[in-house]
């Protein structure tokens, strides 16, 4: 049955494309045009979701690569999204389509821009009107204002949104505006740059939701706030692992087409505790060993530039570390979901809209996203804690796949965006070969937890302290003091191995004890014959200061302006112009 509102915004007629007629409809939902002069089996159709028109201009308006305009009475030119497969990446690459059409008279020409305009409101609430825009002018290849004046400000521009561009000077100044200056009249903050910048979007973003909602945001035990500022991203830097794993291209256009549109995609985000008082967000890795003792090395080499990371991964590999702790985790619900039912989080996820649903529907059930006093922190009970002590080459938790374009399925590849977990990997101390066989898998499709020093669990909350309660915090000072250029205290890379599993259960405290999986460290006497006793923790490309943290992941705590990775598989028999086919071509 048609609505009120479709009925209302109905029109018909006959337009010309080009040379050719077409028979233009528009329904409240939906724009289309079909050939008219051509018999039944050869009629080409196009059709576009008025949810995914960017803009209708009068006359004949081109915008990318450069802006003309012809001021022509009877013509109108509608700008909308194109999809077309990325052969290199696992999401489509949206493009800037662009019809013009030329009507019989002005009338109708300006009926129909009406109309358009009009559905356009009605069915797109979410499109952003102002923005605040940050540029990283020395991210990546330092090509972040060219990005965003050619590429993106033009589609802003045409989609009628107002934006305030601020070129940052130093690194946090992003941050510290978000946090102290007047954001009113805002929809949206979008970060032109990479990862890190995106990081400083992040704390900015949750830091002055939660200042304004009165929370501490220190203490875990508090249910944070969602942010009502949605997120863009538009690609500039040197990995863009966000980008990637919540667009699935990277590539400037699809990203400012997302925002312009309005797209909306929830994000968990992880809240990290170290130490007194302080805490950062993190949404693709807080990693500890490897992951850390990387991010400390390449601090050594920035002058190398991208390459610093893997120069530092090699030197870091060829180390051969591992690290003593206790790792505690609570985990997530089994029966929603596991890190390895090999299913991947594409838009639409059903995973993630189960989560949303009961986000809404029931906030005082104890394993809900938000309930506001029965957190992982707070409930008091530790019957649900999972303990797991012993010696690890890498200790990590992502809340997403964290794809990127050299880990084409990411860290954990059947993460969910959404759902309210994250995903734990430990990785025991192993052989160097072995170690090797992991890090390689994350750079094909074969499973990387595959591999029987390897586990991954899905969870809610994680702790990680030093094993020996703390004994071994004197040594800490070694990797940093590195980091630093300082002489750490070192000491000899023995074999301290030993892994327990306490599995407390209920009020009975069942312990469960599973086998030992640590063998004894190998050193090839060369570059590994010390070590420093404590890693450090990389937390979005930060290092934190304190080895020991405690972690709770806080659904959808943020949105987006994307959709998830759109599956381009039926899209192989859609043409450019999108004739229409049996199967959705949203
Ligand atoms: N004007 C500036 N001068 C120096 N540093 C800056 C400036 N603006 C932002 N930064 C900092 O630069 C760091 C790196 O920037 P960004 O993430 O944009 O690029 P990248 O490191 O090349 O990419 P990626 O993080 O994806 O690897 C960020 O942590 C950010 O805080």
């Amino acid at each position: 049955m048609k609505t009120q509102m479709e009925t209302d915004l109905r029109l018909e007629s006959s337009l010309w494309v080009g040379n050719k007629r077409y028979l233009a409809v528009l329904t409240g939902w939906h724009l289309k045009w079909t050939e008219a002069d051509k018999k039944n089996r050869d009629k080409k159709t196009v059709s576009v979701p008025v949810a995914e028109v960017v803009g209708v201009e009068e006359g004949r308006v081109e915008v990318l690569p450069h802006k003309s305009v012809e001021d022509t009475d009877r013509d109108f030119t509608v700008f909308y999204v194109k999809r077309s497969n990325s052969r290199t990446s696992s999401g489509l690459l949206w493009r800037l389509g662009r019809t013009q059409f030329t009507c019989p008279s002005r009338v109708l020409r300006d009926q129909w821009t009406k109309h358009l305009r009009t559905a356009l409101k009605t069915h797109s609430p979410l499109r952003p009107h102002r923005l605040l825009v940050f540029i990283n002018p020395f991210g990546g290849k330092k090509k972040g204002r060219q990005i965003y004046h050619s590429l993106v400000a033009p589609v802003f521009e045409l989609a009628g949104i107002s934006s305030h561009v601020l070129v940052t000077e130093r690194a946090n100044q992003a941050r510290d505006h978000l946090l102290k200056k007047d954001l009113t009249g805002f929809d949206g903050v979008v970060c032109v740059g990479g990862d890190g910048m995106f990081s400083e979007v992040l704390q900015g973003v949750i830091g002055r939701t939660q200042q304004e909602a009165g929370l501490c945001e220190n203490d875990p035990a508090v249910a944070l706030q969602p942010c009502p500022l949605h997120i863009g991203i538009i690609p500039a830097g040197s990995t863009d692992c966000v980008c990637y794993a919540t667009v699935g291209v990277i590539d400037p256009v699809t990203s400012a087409l997302h925002v312009v549109i309005g797209d909306s995609q929830p994000l968990d985000v992880c809240s990290v505790h170290h130490g007194p008082g302080q805490v950062r967000y993190s949404v693709s890795l807080v990693g500890y060993g490897f992951y850390g003792d990387v991010l400390a090395e390449s601090e050594k080499h920035r002058w190398m530039g991208p390459f610093r990371y893997d120069y530092s991964g090699a030197v870091v590999f060829l180390s051969n570390r591992s690290y003593r702790g206790t790792v505690q985790y609570l985990p997530a619900d089994p029966l929603m979901s596991s890190p390895r039912d090999k299913t991947r989080c594409l838009s639409g996820c059903g995973v993630c809209a189960k989560s949303t649903e009961r986000l809404f529907t029931n906030s005082s059930d104890s394993g809900s996203l938000y309930s506001s006093n029965s957190g992982p922190f707070s409930n008091g009970s530790e019957d649900e804690w999972v303990s797991v002590d012993g010696r690890f080459k890498s200790v990590s938790l992502t809340c997403m796949s964290s794809s990127c374009a050299k880990s084409p399925l990411g860290l954990s590849p059947s993460a969910h965006l959404a759902d309210g977990t994250g995903d734990l990997i430990l990785v025991w101390d192993t052989n160097p070969l072995g170690f090797l066989a992991f890090l390689y898998r994350h750079t094909t499709d074969q499973d990387q937890f595959d591999l029987p020093f390897v586990e991954v669990h899905r969870v809610k909350a994680v702790r990680f302290a030093l094993a020996g309660g703390g004994e071994e915090a004197e040594d800490s000072e070694g990797l940093r003091g590195a980091v630093d250029g300082g002489d750490g205290a070192y000491v000899e890379n023995g074999s301290i191995a030993g892994s327990q599993q306490h599995l407390a259960a209920g009020a009975n405290g069942q312990t469960m004890t599973c086998e030992d999986k640590t063998t004894s460290p190998f050193t090839c006497g060369l570059c590994c014959r010390k070590a420093p006793a404590v890693s450090v923790w990389n937390c979005d490309g930060e290092i934190l200061p304190s080895p020991e943290i405690c972690c709770r992941i806080h659904g959808q705590l943020v949105r987006l302006y994307a959709r998830g990775i759109e599956d381009g598989t039926f899209l192989e028999d859609c043409t450019e112009e999108r004739e229409e086919c049996n199967r959705t071509c949203r």
